[in-house]
């Protein structure tokens, strides 16, 4: 299996230390703190006011639906334990890690059992994925032929050879960029189960650059990527021995973890400092205003929110505003400046993909060919063995207290890019799928002794081939709206980490933009 990690740790932007604000030095002096709105409070959003509270500033947070967490959601329920959102997430980003070290949040990590086991159906059966270069090519997974073009690739794709950069290339999808490297079955076989089980989507609707971008980094560098990779590995070995010998503290990277009740655990620790007036539940932001009036670099931010208990409220000032909502939402806002409207018709439409999580348990005497590790991804191909699903986490296998001993639960997802009608089928229909699926591959054999059903509309967007002009959209409306931040998983990448990641660099550019504001006065 293509093994991403290196480029993780490489993709990781190193974030500056922050630190604390000139005119809060004194945390308790709260009529001189600087005011920050944060809007959404999903993870890139709490761990963005968990990093500027921490600092000393005001922060509230504007979230529209009664809970705090978006797409980090656990649910407790019959002695089962799962998750509807994020099931596990990889601490790859350095802000990551020094977030949670603030947090004290070790503690109740939770790392899955045998997580390295991890299958993809071949004719209908479950192949063990390879883990490292040798077992790939005793693997039934890929047939000679690609294990031949696979050797080849370092020798045919020299440095000279690497593309020219040109806007076809950019746009180029992840399907076609695998394909010139290592053939067709390598797309079908790794690369399509691999991009449905971390987005959803499919290997011709996603971009190359913006999905992979490390990898794609890696081919202008080097030409061949597995070239690229290993002298990557290598020079990342070095520089992680160099840091340890500088006695930076830094822990090892262990794959993946949940934590002890779920992944909602992340999200309740990052809230939990933070008083009813800090975060406001059922607040939806549906406008903005930026004015500035007179020499004065504070408070010129207002909004207004829609509220379970008043209709429309106005929100006090603010100096800055860190926007985390999803990029449709943003589109639905209403922003003025100077009290003119500003209009967002420049960010297109972005395309999202919907997905069902489908939780069941079964006996474990009723699960005749049960699977150790991680789960089971389907490749398109696939279907024509009559699978319908994406793939299942073993989720009682991963984390034995989420489930009564004597019950597998299982975690399966239905729809992404590849089948968005399926995402949206009948809870009754979804049954069938799944069970059907789940006989076929781990022998279930009756009903389900436990059923839920969780349908995501919008659960990831699409990061396709115009890409480009979202990102863009984004960075005009930073450029042009002075305070105005946006994190969160349309920027940067979608993973939990990448997400916390954003969000804390956005806090860091806020403390930033406040202290270079406050300065100007001065001068
Ligand atoms: C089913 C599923 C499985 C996943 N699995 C994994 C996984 O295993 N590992 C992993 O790393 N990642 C996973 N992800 C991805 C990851 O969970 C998300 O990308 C990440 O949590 C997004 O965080 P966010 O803060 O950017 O956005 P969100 O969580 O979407 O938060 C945005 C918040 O803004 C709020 N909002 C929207 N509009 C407004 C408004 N007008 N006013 C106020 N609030 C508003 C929303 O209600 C929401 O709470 C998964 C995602 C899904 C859907
Ligand atoms: C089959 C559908 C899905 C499964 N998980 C997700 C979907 C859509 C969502 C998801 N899972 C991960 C991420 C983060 C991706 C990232 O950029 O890091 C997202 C958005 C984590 C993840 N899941 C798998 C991998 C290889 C990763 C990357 C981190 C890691 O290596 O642990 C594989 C995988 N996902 C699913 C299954 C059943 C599976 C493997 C067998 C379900």
């Amino acid at each position: 299996m293509l093994n991403i990690a290196p480029f993780c740790v490489l993709a990781s932007g190193i974030s500056k230390p922050v630190t604390k604000m000139a005119s809060t030095e004194n945390k308790d002096d709260h009529s001189s703190a600087k005011r920050v709105a944060v809007i959404g409070a999903g993870v890139s959003g709490l761990a963005a006011a968990y990093k500027l509270k921490s600092q000393g500033l005001h922060v509230t947070v504007f979230e529209s639906e009664g809970r705090a967490g978006g797409k980090l959601r656990s649910v407790s329920r019959e002695g089962l334990i799962w998750d509807e959102g994020a099931n596990t997430m990889t601490e790859s980003e350095i802000e990551v890690r020094s977030l949670f070290d603030d947090l004290g949040i070790q503690d109740k990590e939770q790392v899955p059992i045998a997580q390295n086991k991890r299958y993809i159906v071949r004719n209908g059966v479950p192949v063990l994925i390879p883990s490292n270069p040798l077992a790939l090519f005793t693997s039934s997974i890929l047939s000679a032929k690609s294990k031949f073009q696979i050797i080849l690739e370092p020798f045919l794709w020299r440095k000279s050879e690497a593309s020219k950069i040109s806007d076809a290339y950019n746009q180029e999808s992840v399907g076609g960029f695998f394909q010139r490297h290592f053939g067709q079955e390598v797309v079908d076989y790794l690369v399509d189960p691999f991009v449905a089980g971390t987005s959803a989507g499919d290997p011709e609707s996603l971009s190359m650059c913006h999905s992979f971008p490390e990898l794609w980094d890696l081919e202008q560098r080097f030409g061949s990527i597995i070239v690229g990779a290993v002298k990557s590995k290598f020079s990342a070995k070095r520089t992680n021995r160099e840091e340890t010998k500088n006695s930076v503290k830094r822990k090892a990277l262990r794959g993946s973890f949940s934590f002890q009740g779920g992944m909602q655990t992340l999200a309740d620790m990052l809230c939990k400092d933070l008083s009813k007036d800090e975060l406001k539940l059922k607040s939806k932001v549906l406008s903005l205003s930026y004015s500035h009036e007179g020499k004065s670099t504070s408070e010129n931010w207002s909004l207004s929110y829609a509220s379970d208990r008043d209709k429309r409220s106005q929100g006090s000032s603010f100096d800055a505003v860190i926007m985390t909502a999803p990029v449709c939402n943003v589109k639905e806002m209403k922003i003025t400046k100077g009290g003119n409207v500003f209009p967002l018709n420049f960010i297109p439409e972005v395309s999202y993909m919907p997905l069902s999580v489908i939780i069941t348990a079964f006996k474990k005497e009723n699960v005749k060919k049960p699977l150790e590790g991680f789960g089971v991804l389907i490749p398109s191909k696939e279907q024509q063995n009559g699978l319908k699903t994406l793939g299942t986490l073993f989720s009682s296998v991963m984390f034995p207290d989420r489930a009564p001993n004597n019950l597998h639960l299982y975690t399966t997802f239905v729809g992404g890019n590849r089948n968005k009608e399926l995402a949206k089928a009948s809870t009754d229909e979804l049954k069938h799928i799944v069970t059907s699926d789940l006989q076929q591959l781990l022998g279930v054999e009756g009903e389900p002794t436990f059923f839920n059903h969780f349908y995501w509309s919008k659960a990831f967007p699409l990061y396709g081939r115009n890409y480009a002009s979202v990102l863009e959209g984004i960075e005009k409306m930073e450029r042009d709206l002075p305070g105005f931040f946006y994190a969160g998983n349309h920027k940067g990448g979608l993973s939990v980490g990448k997400s916390i990641a954003s969000g804390c660099k956005a806090a860091d550019n806020v403390i930033t933009y406040l202290e270079s504001s406050h300065d100007k006065l001065l001068k």
